[in-house]
Formats: C-alpha cells, sequence, structure tokens
C-alpha cells in the first residue's frame, strides 16, 4: 500500500530524516514513535505529500506520491493532525462535510444524499453525531478531536495519516476510538499510519511500530519486539521497566520515577506482627511488593497488611472472598491493601523467626496443621473439596528481589515444606504415602525492594539458603506446637 524507500530530508540545511525505509501493507495498523523532536510529523508530511522528499522515494498504491494530483491524492489519503484554532465558526456536521470535498465534482454543488449519509455515519462512529448542530468553538478538546476524525473518516480515505489521534482524550474516549479504528481497519481494509507518544496504547493496538530516534529508524517490527526495555531506555533516554498487559501479549511500559528514598532502610521483623484469637497480622509501615496466593491481594501487587485468619474446621461460604473482604474490614483492614489467608490452626500455633546473613535477612511466619495432608504426585486419588488452608507460610524479605527470585522463593519455600514433612512422616491419609503439603496450602513473598538484592532464591543463593532454614526451622516448630497442645 505504501513504500517510504530510503528518504532524506532536511529543513533549511539542517537534517531531519535520513535513510528512513518502510512499508505498510494493507489493513495494517502502523504506529510511528520517537522522542519530540525525532521527526514524526515531518514524516508524515512527506507521506501526505506536504513536502516533498529531498532524496529517496515515497509510493503509495506502486505510483510515485509526486505523480498524484492533489484530488486525486485526498481520495486516497486522509489526514488527521495537530489543529490549531479554527477561525470560522463552522457547525460541526459542516466540518464534517468537508471531508466529502475530494469526491465532489463541483464544491459549489449541494452535497448528494450518498454524500450525507456518509457524513452522519462518520459522525456516529466517532460519537458525535448528537454535536451535529452545535459549532465548532463550542466543544472541548476531545470533542473536536472527534469531530476531525468524522471528517477525515468521511473521506473514505484507504489510509489515514493521524497525528497524535488520543491527545486531547480521556481514557474512555482513547480506548473507545483505538478500539474503533483498529475495527475499521480490519472490516474496511483501511490503512492506518498513527503517530503516538503513548507507548502503552501503541504497544496495544499497533500491528507494527517505527521507532524514530534522531530523525533514523532505531527499530520497525511487532510491538513486543520494538517496545524492549533497552530500546526504550536508549532512545528516550529514561528509566523505565517493560512489564507484561495482564489480558494481552502486548509489551507495557512502565516509568521508573526517581524515588527519595528515607535515610533508614525498613526491616521487617518480629516487631510488625500481632496475634489475636482470630487472626495474624503484619502491619508495615510502607508496602512491600507482594506477590501471594491469598484469598485477597492474590498475584502480585503492593501491600501493607497482611493477615492469617483463623476459621472453623466447618467455614463453608460460597462467595469467601466477598466475605474475607468483611472480615477484614470488620477488623479495621483495608482489604484493597492486605493479603488475607484463612487457616483451620490455632493462632497460638504459629511459628515465626528472622534469618540473616550479612546484608540479607528474612522474618518468616508459619502456620502448620496437617489435618489435610496430600502426597502431590498423587493428588489424582483426591476429592477436589476447597477446605481452609493448613500451611501458611510468609516469608518476608529485607531486600530487592528479581523476578527470577520471588517465583524460585515459592519453589525453595516449598521444597523445604515438602522436606519436613518428610522427616515429620506426616502421611497422606487417602493414599499411604508420604504427604508433600496439604489440600489448600497459601504462600506470600513480600519484599522491602530496597537495600540489597537477590537476583536468585534458589536453594544454592544465599536468599534460598535463609528460606529454606526459616521455613524448616518454622514450620517444625509450627507442628511441634500443634502435636503438644493435641496431646494436652
Ligand atoms: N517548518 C519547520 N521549519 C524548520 N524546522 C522545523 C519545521 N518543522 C519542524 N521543524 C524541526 O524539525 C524537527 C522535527 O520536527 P517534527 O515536528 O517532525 O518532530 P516530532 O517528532 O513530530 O516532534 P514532537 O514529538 O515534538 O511533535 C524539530 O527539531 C523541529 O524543530
Amino acid at each position: 500500500m505504501l513504500k517510504v524507500d530510503n528518504i532524506f530530508f532536511q529543513y533549511g540545511g539542517r537534517t531531519i530524516l535520513s535513510d528512513v525505509s518502510f512499508s505498510v501493507k494493507k489493513g495494517e495498523l502502523f504506529g510511528i514513535m520517537g522522542p519530540n523532536g525525532s521527526g514524526k510529523t515531518t514524516l508524515l508530511k512527506l507521506i501526505s505529500g506536504i513536502y516533498p522528499c529531498k532524496s529517496g522515494e515515497i509510493y503509495l498504491k506502486g505510483k510515485q506520491i509526486q505523480n498524484y494530483k492533489q484530488k486525486e491524492l485526498a481520495k486516497i489519503v486522509a489526514v488527521l493532525s495537530q489543529h490549531a484554532e479554527e477561525s470560522f465558526s463552522y457547525q460541526v456536521k459542516e466540518v464534517v462535510a468537508l471531508g466529502r470535498y475530494a469526491h465532489q465534482k463541483n464544491w459549489l454543488q449541494s452535497q448528494s444524499k450518498e454524500d450525507q449519509e456518509i457524513v452522519q455515519g462518520a459522525m456516529e462512529i466517532t460519537g458525535v453525531s448528537h454535536l451535529q448542530d452545535a459549532t465548532i468553538h463550542e466543544l472541548s478538546g476531545g470533542e473536536k478531536q472527534r469531530v476531525y476524525l468524522a471528517q477525515a473518516l468521511a473521506q473514505q480515505p484507504e489510509i489515514l495519516l493521524l497525528d497524535e489521534p488520543t491527545n486531547h482524550l480521556d481514557l474512555s474516549h482513547q480506548k473507545e476510538l483505538l478500539d474503533n479504528l483498529k475495527e475499521w481497519s480490519k472490516k474496511n481494509n483501511l490503512t492506518v499510519i498513527s503517530i503516538f507518544h503513548d507507548l502503552n496504547l501503541a504497544g496495544l493496538y499497533c500491528d507494527r511500530l517505527l521507532m524514530l530516534h534522531e530523525g533514523m529508524a532505531e527499530a520497525i517490527s511487532s510491538p513486543q519486539q520494538v517496545l524492549q526495555e533497552k530500546m526504550v531506555k536508549k532512545v528516550y533516554q529514561t528509566d523505565v521497566k517493560q512489564i507484561p498487559h495482564p489480558k494481552l501479549a502486548a509489551p507495557q511500559i512502565a516509568l521508573l520515577p526517581k524515588i527519595e528514598h528515607s535515610g533508614k532502610q525498613l526491616i521487617i521483623d518480629e516487631s510488625y506482627l500481632t496475634a489475636s484469637k482470630n487472626h495474624l497480622a503484619m502491619t508495615v509501615p510502607k508496602p512491600l511488593k507482594t506477590l501471594s496466593s491469598g484469598v485477597t491481594g492474590a498475584g502480585v501487587g503492593w501491600y501493607t497488611n497482611f493477615v492469617n485468619r483463623h476459621v472453623d474446621k466447618s467455614y463453608r461460604c460460597d462467595d469467601y472472598q466477598q466475605e474475607m473482604r468483611s472480615y477484614l474490614r470488620a477488623n479495621h483492614f483495608i482489604p484493597e491493601q492486605t493479603v488475607g489467608m484463612m487457616t483451620a490452626v490455632y493462632i497460638e500455633d504459629a511459628a515465626y523467626k528472622s534469618v540473616v546473613c550479612k546484608d540479607l535477612s528474612v522474618f518468616i511466619v508459619v502456620t502448620a496443621g496437617v489435618g489435610n495432608a496430600v502426597d502431590a504426585a498423587r493428588a489424582m486419588d483426591h476429592s477436589s473439596e476447597l477446605l481452609p488452608g493448613t500451611i501458611n507460610i510468609w516469608i518476608f524479605v529485607n531486600g530487592e528481589l528479581s523476578e527470577e527470585a520471588y517465583i524460585q522463593s515459592v519453589m525453595t519455600a516449598t521444597e523445604a515444606k515438602a522436606s519436613v514433612l518428610r522427616c515429620q512422616k506426616i502421611m497422606d491419609p487417602i493414599t499411604g504415602t508420604i504427604a508433600t503439603g496439604t489440600s489448600t496450602d497459601s504462600i506470600l513473598i513480600a519484599a522491602t525492594q530496597e537495600g540489597a538484592r537477590a537476583e536468585f532464591a534458589g536453594t544454592i543463593a544465599p536468599l534460598g539458603k535463609l528460606i529454606a532454614a526459616g521455613v524448616t526451622e518454622c514450620l517444625t516448630e509450627s507442628l511441634k506446637k500443634r502435636n503438644d497442645r493435641m496431646k494436652k
């Protein structure tokens, strides 16, 4: 559809674009990104034929762009640029109707029925039909943006060129506009080439991206390949982290603001632990980055409260998450800031311990009961009834953990747990084999993310050794407390 071949452009003697080559297929949504002044708008102006290239060629449907007559080009290409203030007070429907000019033989001729239908359709798609009798001056920035998009669509182009189309739009209108653009481009084989400042939106919606850097194409590829942490850091000269989107295979870029650390490092230990008959709670002064399988706060998040709640063995509740949130609220914990777990184990059987080695330390809390002990290798032999969790392990790390270290912490703690159960000869009552855990165990790994950094937490790594030792000791002690109480 469009081929940009080795273009070069200067303003005065200053080179703005050089050696830029790429092609865009019909129906593709192609994003152009790059820092301020990298040449994005200039590139769009060259593609729309506003400026000629100093060297290199741009081909549109196989024909060089400078060989198109202006009206002929306007039937193929529509441009939505950053709009300056309008000097005329046109009505919205008149502004949109201007998009039809390339299709009309005589501009003085009144609009045909077909033109009117197309104009109405374009206004419906962009959600501005209700504003059609208003004058453009009366509209907000976002409403104007949608009107100009309707005008571009009324042109029924084959290529739509957009300069930051989501500028001025609120969150829901950004999503609506880009959802619609994606849908139209697929349905009507409309090619969309758009400048984006918001890398995350570009990553979510574009089929391919071009990253411009000082007038050169730094990368042209899929969002997964272009939105790499290293690339974004290099081009934008800023600190970022690439994170996965929760629902789609689209990379997202998180900004890392400059953080002023208060001089004193937070060290989590038993001084933050409180116990009542009904729950064990940790409340810390700063949110901890937490990976957990809690009833509330499951997954990865930042939390300040950690609650292990005792429930009766007969506890049954269809909406146990809602019920847990109510419990937390009733006990003055904000559910959104709390990892909440349940256990049928008595709170007095909890065991906890700090384990320190050089500049790394962990604080571990375990509650353990083995009524639902299961040998994982024989889990298929068990029914799937969900009972309150019995071995709950909390691991607080005074340090900064990598992503690998979070996952390896879970593995190491689980291996230590299985080892303790083997040593204690805890049996799976159904299979008669040695248990490796219980049916609804829970775990959390929470780190201060300041101080010493731990890249790994396998059993050979310093952090892994602390976790293995702490879990082994706490689990053994908690089981002993339980046994001693049951003997009484
Ligand atoms: N008409 C002009 N005359 C001279 N220089 C210009 C002109 N238009 C743009 N420039 C310069 O060309 C460079 C690229 O501008 P361009 O508008 O293409 O960048 P951009 O990547 O779109 O930037 P932004 O993200 O800030 O919109 C900038 O340094 C700009 O100052």
